[in-house]
């Protein structure tokens, strides 16, 4: 039986691919194999030494000490893709928010009063105040061409818009995914220079901490606006606000409120409602439990964001070793020499390395006796093991 903390609601619909008879699942359990995670701040938390992977049912992984992790010989998983249309949709709703002024019309709306034709009087002369501005032929800039990213970047284009995307490591299958007609930008300065509409989809990691910052939203085209559904550290909102109060940005839509930001009249602010969709819900819960039962069951690895991938199905009758070592040279030999001085025949191995960690899934035809996974945690440079019984 797995034992699975959950840190955060996760949807049912993911919870449910975790059967009964082989998980148990609560947000108060004693030393867990796994954790299910959203937002939920795990930097702080004292993770117990029982956690054999951590799952988070989402994309950013900003809230999970991932080297740490590493260090422990942990996998962090998340559901690359299964929110993006659903922030890709709010990106869109805010854009258009901003360019027509639709926060500050409908709270307009929402303080007049008086009988219907005083309401109507007030309207015909009040609506000049929210003249907007309309999408056709203006340009948007994408500084991250990831799963979020081109979704947000080929909408825009849909929409009429001019639109640049920048993205230093942009993978193959999101390169398949953007329409042509996006434009490359060589660096996010010439991004951000050629741009009116901005919209970050980058993770929030050393590198993008304060990516917006003053100088850049100076390099802005007139009448700027800022679209930030990624990370608040991403964005930063002291230079937004000055820039907003100056005139040289338009409007701030992001998805993080502050104090900085709240009550301001040109920030549109949603409470980080990017995944929020009974459908990325299920998608992002469904994926990542799925393999997070398939690394405890199996000790195979999809979508990791610290492992490399690794697949081997899983024989009948076999008994499978799983080890993490430091990606250093000779450590297979070593494995492979203290399986032999046992007289444990390999079936089959797998060797997969990943920056500086190597996974290792070695499957035998007997059973692997305590002794053995013993000596093989003992190599200096292996991280973890555990031994998967044949079934
Ligand atoms: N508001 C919300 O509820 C949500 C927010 N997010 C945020 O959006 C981020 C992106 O999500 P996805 O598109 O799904 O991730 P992704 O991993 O598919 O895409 C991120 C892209 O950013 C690129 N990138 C990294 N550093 C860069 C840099 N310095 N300059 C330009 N490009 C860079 C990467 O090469 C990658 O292609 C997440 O990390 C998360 O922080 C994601 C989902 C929901
Ligand atoms: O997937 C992400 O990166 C998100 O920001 C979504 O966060 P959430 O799962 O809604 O707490």
């Amino acid at each position: 039986m797995f034992k699975i903390q959950t840190l955060n609601n996760i949807s049912v619909n993911g919870l449910e691919r975790l059967p009964r008879e082989n998980f148990e699942v609560a947000s108060e359990i004693q030393n867990p194999d796994a954790i299910l995670v959203r937002s939920a701040d795990m930097h702080k938390l004292d993770i117990p030494g029982s956690v054999k992977a951590i799952g988070r049912a989402g994309a950013g992984t900003n809230n999970i000490p991932v080297a740490q992790m590493s260090k422990r010989g942990v996998p962090v998983f998340n559901a690359p893709g299964a929110n993006a249309n659903a922030v890709k949709e709010l990106v869109l709703a805010s854009m258009l928010m901003a360019s027509r002024n639709l926060a500050q019309s409908l709270d307009f709306v929402r303080k007049l009063d008086g009988d219907d034709k005083a309401m109507h009087e007030a309207v015909e002369a009040g609506k000049k105040k929210f003249v907007g501005m309309e999408l056709p032929g203006r340009t948007l800039g994408v500084i991250g061409l990831g799963a979020i990213g081109v979704k947000v970047a080929n909408a825009a284009l849909e929409l009429g818009m001019t639109v640049y995307g920048y993205d230093p490591a942009m993978t193959v299958q999101n390169a398949w995914q953007l329409n042509s007609g996006v434009r490359q930008a060589v660096s996010v300065d010439d991004l951000i220079s050629k741009s009116q509409f901005l919209s970050v989809h980058v993770p929030l990691i050393d590198a993008t901490r304060g990516l917006i910052n003053a100088e850049r939203i100076r390099l802005m085209k007139k009448q700027g606006v800022i679209l930030n559904f990624a990370r608040d550290a991403i964005v930063d909102q002291a230079a937004v606000i000055e820039a907003l109060n100056a005139g040289q940005l338009y409007a701030y839509a992001c998805d993080f409120p502050s104090n900085a930001l709240k009550g301001h009249p040109r920030v549109i602010a949603t409470p980080h409602l990017g995944a929020s969709t009974g459908e990325a819900e299920d998608n992002c819960a469904v994926m990542v439990a799925d393999q997070i039962r398939e690394f405890l069951e199996q000790g195979t690895i999809r979508n990791s964001v610290n492992f490399p991938e690794a697949q081997m199905p899983l024989l009948p009758g076999k008994t499978r070793l799983c080890i993490v070592n430091e990606n250093v040279p000779n450590m297979v030999g070593q494995i492979s020499t203290t399986l032999a001085k046992h007289q444990l025949n390999i079936a089959d191995l797998l060797n997969k390395s990943r920056g500086d960690l190597a996974y290792t899934i070695v499957d035998l035809d007997a059973q692997v006796p305590d002794v053995v996974e013993r000596e093989i945690a003992q190599i200096k440079g292996v991280l973890a093991t555990r031994t998967i019984a044949a079934r």
